[in-house]
């Protein structure tokens, strides 16, 4: 077969020679098709100067003049194209016929032009435009037309499915990692996902030894979705599937396949597998597949997307077509896995998914070691990886890759020879809410009003068992948007209950309920608080049955705001509404009970807020006693958005100890909860 794969790759290039040479020469006879003939400046004046009927001179090395003639003259009782007297000819088509003459000096040439214009009844508005161009200066024209041809050209050659070689444009612009790479990753560089370890196993057997499988006759599947959020180390999983299977590993992002050429995204499909069965057993590796993966038919309604359909097509094609015993594995990455296309996810394709979650405590804790291992430290790895997953609730493992680049970096601004606990933290902070602005102005007022807000949330959270306890709170104003967060201990349960619920909706109410109480007035800072308590509420009441008037009913939750149509009734959707504004009136009404209780503790803590900026659970207990509940683990950061604005447009201070408010009585009666 191998001669014949050669002659095929040969027969390729012939193809594409021969079809720019015939386009070449195509293009030329073209040319040689308007003919020239001369004419005096008279048989120009008389035959061809009406109005309409020619289109430009131009006039090259200011000497020979040609006449364009148009192919359609309107107004002049010709019809495009049509049968027009020539100067010298019968019945000819003028449009392919030029003419040209000497004109003697530029100016008697334009006088005489102008004069005969004149005498033929030409509007001045509409005198023939006259272009001087030197000899040369017709090629940039021919050159374009000729590149035009060549693209075209290759356009149409990719479509044909012939990718190999020429500017590459239809090769896939894929990364290829050989068996034996210098970088390679293995599994012990990927750490806090033993479960998905464990799956993706099966594929690193088979790829070790893809005969034996063969002669038992085990079918394994074809590829396997790693779904989880971006910087979760999907792509490094994959990696290191393929490190510990010693095959080459082919990697691609889904957006890759795209680009602005028709007939590029299926044709870099195609030589990406080509290639992977070419060094199989092997591995592709396509992140983000939700770019090409998206549901099938859908683009239509936004403008349609044609070329992604075909590419996601080619790719279902690929995977059918290539029997398991070739030894290819697809592996792909998204987080969308609602969006993609079922077809994607049926027997023989993605027929697996492994999911790969943000690492809790522990997997945080390995993952820092990796990390640490590679840092100058003042201490053991292990006391920094214990302390600092503790501090990094949420993060993913790129994110604490991130931490341990950014803690080096300050360690080196500081001129410091080891890098230190203080360097972490800073490092955290910024990972978390982007750079510290700490000279960012904002009135006295504002200050005060996030210090109380996030008082309010420490102190509601301290004080309900079910609620997250705060970890940090602080009122340095970081990144774009939050003017201050609060970072609290998080149980990292997999099951929830109505009442910790509950309990974690009122906590989220706690800077509204503060402001409220304590100050008297309302800011738009609770913005981001009252999205969360919404979307959490929602999905007790419509998700999780957990209403008793809505029932045992659950309503999957799209993120897709732009949905109309709703799963059920109208009369449904009303109770649903109804319920949640009643379940959020109560937990606020709650919230607001225990900051009243509270208020000389929230009081306590934003004066001390506004005076340190930070606050730990060290200063929390000082002030407010040990807390009366058991708590766990850390995560969840309240920001107080920015685009503050007080009620009435006044920016009165609010006095440094807060005495009982009347106001904020009456505005609670009057919202009647
Ligand atoms: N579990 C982990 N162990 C060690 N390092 C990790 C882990 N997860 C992520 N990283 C680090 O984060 C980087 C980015 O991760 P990776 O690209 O694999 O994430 P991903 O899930 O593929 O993200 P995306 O969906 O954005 O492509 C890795 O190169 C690695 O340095
Ligand atoms: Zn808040």
């Amino acid at each position: 077969m191998k001669p014949l794969g050669n002659f095929m790759k040969q027969y390729h290039y012939i193809l594409l020679l021969l079809f720019i040479g015939g386009s070449v020469l195509s293009s030329i006879l073209l040319l040689s098709h308007l003919q020239q003939e001369e004419i005096s400046f008279q048989v120009f004046k008389n035959k061809l100067l009406e109005p309409g009927h020619v289109d430009r001179i131009v006039v090259t090395n200011k000497e020979v003049a040609t006449v364009y003639i148009r192919s359609c003259s309107p107004g002049n009782n010709q019809t495009c194209d049509d049968t027009v007297q020539g100067p010298t000819s019968g019945s000819r088509n003028m449009s392919h016929h030029q003419y040209y003459f000497n004109i003697g000096s530029v100016e008697s040439f334009e006088q005489k032009l102008k004069e005969a214009q004149e005498a033929s009844g030409i509007d001045p508005h509409n005198y023939v435009p006259v272009v001087y161009v030197k000899e040369l200066d017709c090629f940039p024209e021919m050159m374009k037309f000729g590149a035009t041809v060549l693209l075209l050209a290759v356009i149409y050659y990719m479509d044909l499915g012939g990718v190999r070689g020429i500017f590459s444009i239809g090769k896939a612009h894929f990364t290829k990692m050989d068996k034996n790479a210098k970088n390679k990753v293995f599994f012990k560089d990927v750490a806090g996902c033993d479960e998905a370890k464990q799956e993706i196993m099966d594929f690193v057997h088979f790829l070790k030894n893809p005969k034996k499988y063969e002669e038992l006759g085990a079918k394994i599947p074809k590829g396997a979705l790693l779904v989880g959020p971006p910087g979760t180390g999907k792509t490094l999983l994959a990696k290191a599937t393929a490190g510990e299977s010693g095959v080459p590993f082919l990697s691609i992002s889904g957006s890759d396949f795209l680009e602005m050429f028709v007939g590029i995204g299926p044709a870099r499909v195609r030589s990406l597998f080509r290639e992977a069965r070419r060094c199989a057993p092997s591995i592709i590796f396509i992140d983000e597949l939700d770019a090409i993966g998206g549901e099938r038919g859908k683009g239509r309604y936004s403008g349609g997307n044609d070329e992604r359909e075909r590419t996601l097509n080619q790719l279902l094609v690929e995977m059918d077509g290539f029997a398991t015993t070739s030894g290819v594995v697809v592996l792909a990455g998204t987080n969308r896995l609602d969006i993609l296309d079922k077809a994607l996810l049926r027997a023989g394709r993605f027929d697996r998914q492994i999911t790969i979650e943000k690492p809790d405590i522990k997997g945080r804790e390995q993952i820092f070691t990796i990390y640490l291992n590679k840092l100058k430290i003042d201490q053991e790895a292990a006391f920094y990886s214990q302390r600092l997953a503790a501090l990094t609730p949420g993060f993913t493992g790129a994110d604490i890759a991130n931490v341990c680049n950014e803690a080096a970096l300050v360690a080196a601004r500081t001129e410091s020879t080891k890098i230190k606990m203080q360097h972490f933290e800073a490092a955290v902070d910024r990972v978390i809410g982007g750079l510290e602005k700490k000279n960012k102005v904002i009135s006295k007022l504002e200050r005060r009003t996030v210090a109380y807000h996030e008082s309010g949330h420490a102190v509601a959270g301290w004080f309900l068992e079910h609620a997250e306890p705060l970890l940090k709170v602080t009122i340095i104003p970081r990144g774009t948007t939050a003017l201050g967060f609060a970072q609290y201990v998080h149980n990292e349960n997999l099951l929830m209950t109505k009442e910790q619920l509950f309990d974690m909706t009122c906590m989220t109410l706690g800077g509204r309920a503060a402001e409220q109480v304590l100050i008297g007035k309302i800011s738009t800072g609770a913005q981001d608080d009252l999205e969360k308590v919404t979307k959490m509420t929602y999905a007790q009441v419509a998700v999780y049955g957990f209403s008793d008037k809505v029932g045992l009913l659950s309503f999957p939750q799209r993120e897709d705001t732009f949905e109309t149509s709703k799963p059920y009734s109208s009369k449904t959707a009303a109770l649903i509404d109804d319920e949640v504004r009643e379940w959020v009136a109560k937990a606020y009404e709650r919230t607001l009970q225990l900051i009243e209780e509270h208020r000389e503790h929230v009081a306590h803590i934003a004066e001390l807020l506004l005076q340190k900026e930070v606050l730990h659970q060290e200063d929390l207990v000082q002030v407010l006693g040990e807390r009366p509940f058991k708590s766990s683990e850390p995560t969840n950061y309240c920001r107080f958005k920015q685009g503050f604005k007080e009620e009435n447009g006044e920016t009165k201070d609010i006095p440094p100890t807060v005495v009982k408010d009347e106001s904020a009585r009456k505005n609670r009666g009057a919202r009647g909860m």
